[in-house]
């Protein structure tokens, strides 16, 4: 965590993703080596937009680790002049080929066209990023399908660092499709890692601190650079900065570092919730093939 490099006074116990993804991965492996000799590579396939440098690394990070796990990774790079037809023509495409299993199109595309539109042409069964409508309605009812990446990774991370959350106040700061609102469906589900009592509060409310301040788990989950400080963390409370911002590369975090004086256990800024998204996505994208051929 980068609290050395400020005057911060740690007292919190930190809570790294990487052994959470590293665990995750090495189990993807495991299954990935199963369906390969099985006869099956699972691929899968990727969509970038437009010309975003960011986007463009973290595809290549994806690649990078599709090709290490033994994934084969189709990819399809549009122009930012591309049209919301172009987009659906390439996810009708991925769609009907048999051989690709798990599909993402990544995120943020160009201003003129609709995120959610095309993710409705996806098929649900290859939605590897668990943002399909479908398989939102499936988390609410408990139904099993692809989980949102970064709410997933959230629950793991706590569960490895055997943070207690069964019974406890967890209070989400954000109420946004990709985390905050199925962050609060996952952890109020009945299961020993879940079964929270959970509370979404936004930066809307006047008085989100006095929220915030009383949970035992407090997810950032807003997208504002530092707007969590100590003074909204009860003492000694877990905290996990879900929530980011990206300028470029650059990752402006939700949480203010300063909040490890306070915080009981808290995530670190890099190295935290991100790594175990990336691993999600890959849990997602193999268990998509497993059932592809009946193997899940
Ligand atoms: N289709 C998608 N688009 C986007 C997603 C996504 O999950 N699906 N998430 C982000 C980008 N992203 C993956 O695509 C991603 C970004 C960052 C990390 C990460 O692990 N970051 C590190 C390093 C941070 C730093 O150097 O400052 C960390 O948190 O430790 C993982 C995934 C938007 N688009």
């Amino acid at each position: 965590m980068s609290v050395s490099a400020s005057p911060t006074t740690v007292t919190a116990r930190l809570l790294p993703g990487k052994p959470v993804a590293e665990k995750i991965l090495t189990e993807v492996a495991e299954q990935v080596a199963a369906l390969r000799a099985a006869g099956v590579t699972p691929a899968l396939a990727t969509v970038l937009v437009g010309d975003d440098d960011a986007s463009a690394g973290y595809i290549r990070i994806k690649q990078r680790q599709a090709a290490e796990l033994g994934f084969a990774s189709p990819h399809v790079h549009l122009p930012a002049s591309a049209s919301q037809q172009d987009l659906h023509r390439v996810l009708a495409d991925f769609n009907a080929d048999p051989g690709v299993h798990g599909v993402l199109v990544q995120h943020p595309i160009p201003g003129h066209l609709d995120y959610d539109r095309a993710l409705d042409v996806l098929d649900p069964d290859k939605d590897v990023d668990g943002m399909h409508p479908v398989n939102m309605g499936r988390l609410a009812l408990g139904l099993p399908g692809p989980l949102p990446c970064t709410p997933a990774g959230i629950e793991a991370l706590l569960a490895y660092h055997g943070v207690p959350v069964s019974g406890r106040e967890v209070v989400i700061l954000g109420r946004g499709a990709t985390l905050g609102r199925p962050l609060a469906m996952l952890l109020a589900q009945k299961r020993p890692t879940a079964n929270a009592a959970v509370t979404v509060v936004h930066t809307g409310v006047a008085d989100w601190p006095r929220y915030t301040r009383r949970a035992e788990i407090l997810v950032a989950a807003a997208g504002v650079p530092g707007i969590v400080r100590p003074e909204h963390v009860r003492p000694g409370a877990v905290v996990v900065g879900g929530g980011v911002r990206y300028e470029g590369r650059r990752l402006l975090p939700d949480v203010d570092e300063s909040c490890a004086e306070v915080a009981g256990a808290i995530t670190p800024r890099v190295g935290g919730v991100g790594p175990t998204t990336v691993a999600m996505l890959f849990r997602n994208a193999v268990r998509a093939a497993q059932r592809a051929v009946g193997q899940g």
